[in-house]
């Protein structure tokens, strides 16, 4: 493991570090804060998936987790949206392809499947590393995310109900087979088989059985994206009579934004907390 930065903050450790993935095929790079009960005990991991163009530097930088995370001794894993490198390929003017669109899936087409397989690196390769370096309890995991990451954390929880214990989601998209901002992305990941789709989609696996005990949903009214590419309505529908819980709120004014995710972050670590003491 290559420590790129460690800095002390609210009496804990923010790290950025980087590791060769065989998941993904390219030197990936992750944070990971480490509230200050960690020295003494091992603490509960919460994973933050993150949108699309971002890397683990968006939230770190403005997600503002760290006061409550220190507060709550939660240990806060923050990955890559993607692989990465020059070898990598990428769509150099599609922001919602490639580099930074990993989607959390594991492709099956050419070219991407040589490394663009984020599935099995954020629920296999990163989890066992982390554990190996870090003073985690693996038996208390949490994961959330915003946006496409929101997508990655729902679909995650609901396929590893047993390993997760909480997840919730800022303006998540919800149906990303049908969503104009990443149907073109499944195409080529996963080639046109739709059926091969619904493995990553919250709405068609909860279709599909599916099932995972509550979610947290938060999202602006105000969020361009609401209307085309998040929906959430459509997962409100899809847990109906489901025995899912969901606590969906929608919030007057606020957009998509970190400054939408930072006034709400507390409540998020305070949910994930409740349920991983
Ligand atoms: N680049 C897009 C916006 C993409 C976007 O909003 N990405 C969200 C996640 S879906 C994000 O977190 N962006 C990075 C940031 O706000 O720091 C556009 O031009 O419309």
């Amino acid at each position: 493991m290559k420590i790129l930065s460690q800095n002390t903050a609210f009496g804990g450790m923010q790290g950025v570090y980087s590791h060769q993935s065989d998941a993904c095929n390219c030197e990936m790079t992750f944070a990971v804060f480490v509230p200050p009960k960690a020295i003494h005990e091992p603490c509960p991991v919460l994973w933050y998936l993150s949108g699309l163009t971002c890397t683990h530097a968006n939230v770190m930088e403005k997600g503002e987790y760290r006061r409550m995370a220190s507060e709550l001794g939660l240990i806060v894993v923050c990955p890559d949206t993607s692989p990465r490198g020059n070898d990598v390929p990428d769509e150099l003017t599609n922001w919602q392809m490639g580099k930074g669109a990993g989607f959390y899936l594991d492709a099956t087409e050419k070219p991407w499947a040589e490394n663009y397989r984020m599935y099995t690196y954020s629920t296999e390769e990163l989890p066992a590393f982390v554990s190996q370096h870090f003073r985690v309890d693996m038996d208390r995991q949490g994961i959330f995310g915003h946006s496409m990451g929101g997508h990655g954390a729902m679909t995650i929880a609901l396929k590893n109900p047993d390993r997760f214990r909480s997840c919730s989601a800022f303006a998540p998209i919800v149906e990303p087979s049908t969503a104009d901002w990443s149907v073109p992305a499944f195409e080529k990941y996963l080639g046109p088989d739709r059926a091969a789709w619904r493995r990553y989609d919250a709405c068609a696996l909860v279709e599909d059985g599916a099932r995972f005990p509550e979610f947290l949903i938060d999202q602006g009214k105000a969020d361009g994206f609401l209307e085309n590419g998040l929906r959430p309505w459509l997962f409100e529908e899809a847990v109906k009579e489901t025995g899912i819980g969901l606590t969906l709120r929608m919030h007057e004014r606020y957009d998509h934004s970190y400054y939408f995710i930072s006034t709400f972050m507390d409540d998020h670590l305070r949910w994930h907390a409740e349920r991983l003491r």
